[in-house]
């Protein structure tokens, strides 16, 4: 049986290197036969990026998994590979037929009589070490070898991708149409940041023309969790998503926060104070407008004007589209004048007119230009200007907590938040097709604002765990959540089943929840390996020094200040040091935790920054107390 695995595999390598091949090819002459330099270009990234896409991995596994009916059979890899004569022998696995073998399962088997699991080495290139029966017309108790393998391995580097072991919850929020919004509650280790990223990539693949055209973003809460999950998307042959943190879209604070005024600036009730502040620099016509025009004088009364303005202000248009619908009405109605006079108007007299200095002197008292860091540094500095604005809104106390002494141009990241509503309140930024959000439970309701206004037609894939929110204003639910990011109505999925951390671990960690303050539904976890020590061990070198016993990867966990007093001498290529308030997201074969409560005591929510660092062992956890 092997040995024909075997003559198939050959099969798909010679027809995978045909295809690189063949790729390569077509970009040397795609560049010379293309009429024009427009498409020379467009071509040449085309198939460029596509002969990228196949040499990403060319000696990976080509395949994981084979899915027989009565008469035919399939199998699913990470990307289709055809023959020279365009047969297909290995389906991507986000071609339609590839959901049976994700969903096929004894109960329904769907037409599938057997389900065929392969397993590769980890050497380049893969080579096959054997495979797994499952036969469907059947009910196992036992749960797939190869995919407890798959579980259970050592974690070594970057996040991989899950492609060959999706369970059918997962996948079924993996390939949930482009058009809705999802919203996943998944305790540690669950996969949501896994199914997150595979959704991205199905979609990509679903809708190829349409999400390159609009893109697709994957917002992540810190640099270090963006090269953690950066390998997947690639692996998956996905090349062209933008993986950014909130700083990334916002730029970089000069100012340190400060707590009290973060609260009130991040609070969603200063969306309506920054919209009062921006229609506050609309004022009444103050005079006729009149416009020399050759021989004649054009006059738009004062009431019209006022009229003009008042209709565009009720449409409630981003500004910047509201000044230039001023101007486009103005102008119309200076045309009428000349067309009443039998004369006529044509594109020239438009643009001149409508860029006249009388026009631009209108614009510019009635409905002036507005740019965030004026409006944003007047506001902070000038109490009746942010009286204005927050009246009915902010308390007397509140707006005192944010006023600053100066007018300064320099920002903390909570103001970068408030500068982004203004830009997004006096124009459209970028929209996105799909955006993918993890950790979602840590974004104040503003910073949900942020990337709403980026998603205006697309959907959305939030992803988080209430229990895991570590800011000061972390989501205590989801639907409020959901509403800030402009999708109120986006039904709320939990996984439950835990693939990263051993019950064992897990059980330790959720006597945390309920000190948690949030309600979530329990993670069990499907590992029954997996060890923990409490304080059993007494110092940090020798915990690490037994860690490094075993395979994988190991972080010391600890506030900022332990770790500053942790001997050097310890670190080893496969140990990082790692501050408590970084571990968000990513995964260790095993995890030293060196002084829990300190962990508690450095901050308002240092038990849920606990209970994310104690479940970011893959395998064994050691919990230290020392002096
Ligand atoms: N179906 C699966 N097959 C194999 N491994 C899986 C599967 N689902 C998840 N995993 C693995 O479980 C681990 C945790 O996944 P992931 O990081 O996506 O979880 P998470 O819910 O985002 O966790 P956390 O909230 O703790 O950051 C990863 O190593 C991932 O590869």
């Amino acid at each position: 049986m092997l040995s024909l695995e075997l003559l198939y595999l050959q099969r798909v390598r010679d027809a995978l290197a045909w295809m690189l091949d063949h790729a390569r090819m077509r970009v040397t002459t795609g560049e010379q036969i293309a009429g024009d330099r427009y498409t020379a270009e467009t071509l040449g990234r085309m198939l460029k990026s596509h002969a990228k896409e196949l040499a990403s991995e060319p000696d990976g596994p080509p395949y994981f998994g084979r899915m027989d009916y009565d008469d035919h059979r399939y199998y699913i890899g990470r990307r289709r590979i055809t023959d020279a004569t365009g047969a297909a022998l290995v389906i991507d696995w986000r071609a339609p037929v590839s959901a049976r073998f994700y969903q096929a399962g004894a109960r329904n088997p769907l037409g599938v009589t057997a389900r065929r699991r392969y397993g590769w080495t980890m050497t380049v290139p893969a080579q096959l070490t054997g495979f797994e029966d499952e036969d469907l017309l059947r009910e196992y108790a036992e749960p797939s070898r190869l995919l407890t393998e798959e579980i259970e391995r050592p974690r070594v580097g970057p996040m991989r991708d899950i492609v060959a072991t999706i369970q059918p919850d997962q996948d079924e929020l993996v390939r949930t149409a482009l058009n809705r919004s999802l919203c996943i509650q998944g305790g540690p280790g669950t996969g949501k940041t896994a199914v997150g990223l595979h959704r991205a990539a199905y979609l990509l693949y679903t809708h190829r023309e349409q999400l390159k055209r609009t893109g697709v973003l994957i917002v992540g809460p810190n640099p270090a969790f963006l090269r953690h999950i950066a390998a997947v998307l690639p692996a998956l042959g996905e090349i062209d998503i933008r993986q950014r943190t909130l700083s990334d879209l916002l730029g970089t604070p000069q100012l340190a926060d400060d707590p009290a005024a973060d609260t009130v600036k991040h609070d969603p009730r200063m969306a309506a104070v920054l919209a009062a502040a921006i229609r506050a620099t609309i004022s009444a016509p103050i005079g006729d407008l009149v416009v020399p025009d050759g021989s004649v004088r054009l006059r738009v009364p004062e009431a019209d004007l006022a009229r003009l303005a008042g209709r565009i202000r009720a449409e409630n248009l981003p500004h910047e589209l509201g000044r230039e619908r001023l101007r486009a009405r103005i102008t119309g109605l200076l045309a009428r004048q000349i067309e009443s006079r039998g004369e006529s108007t044509g594109y020239a007299w438009t643009q001149r007119i409508s860029r006249c200095k009388p026009v631009k002197a209108v614009l510019d008292q009635v409905w002036p230009k507005v740019r965030p860091d004026d409006l944003l540094a007047t506001l902070l500095s000038d109490p009746a200007t942010l009286a204005r604005a927050a009246d009915g809104i902010l308390t007397a106390a509140e707006q005192a907590t944010i006023r600053r002494p100066r007018r300064s141009r320099r920002w903390s990241a909570a103001d970068l938040v408030l500068l982004d509503e203004i830009a997004g309140l006096i124009d459209h930024p970028e929209s996105f097709g799909h955006i993918v959000v993890d950790e979602a439970q840590d974004l104040s309701p503003m910073e949900c604002r942020v990337i709403a206004r980026r998603n205006r037609h697309g959907s959305l894939t939030v992803l988080g765990d209430l229990a895991q929110g570590t800011s000061g204003w972390a989501a205590a639910d989801w639907p409020a959540q959901m509403a800030h990011l402009g999708r109120p109505d986006a039904p709320i999925t939990a996984l439950t089943r835990g693939f990263r951390v051993p019950a064992v671990v897990l059980n330790y960690a959720n006597r945390l929840l309920p000190a948690l303050g949030v309600s979530v539904p329990a993670t069990t976890s499907v590992r029954a390996d997996g060890s923990l020590t409490v304080d059993e061990i007494p110092d940090v070198a020798t915990a690490v020094r037994a860690a490094l016993t075993y395979e994988g990867s190991i972080a010391v966990i600890a506030t900022e200040s332990r770790l500053a007093t942790i001997n050097p001498d310890i670190i080893d290529v496969r140990v990082t040091l790692l501050p408590a308030h970084l571990a968000k997201g990513l995964e260790f074969d095993h995890v030293i935790v060196v002084n829990p409560q300190e962990i508690i005591d450095a901050e308002p929510r240092g038990q849920n920054r606990l209970y994310v660092a104690l479940t970011r062992a893959v395998s064994r956890l050691d919990v230290l107390s020392v002096l």
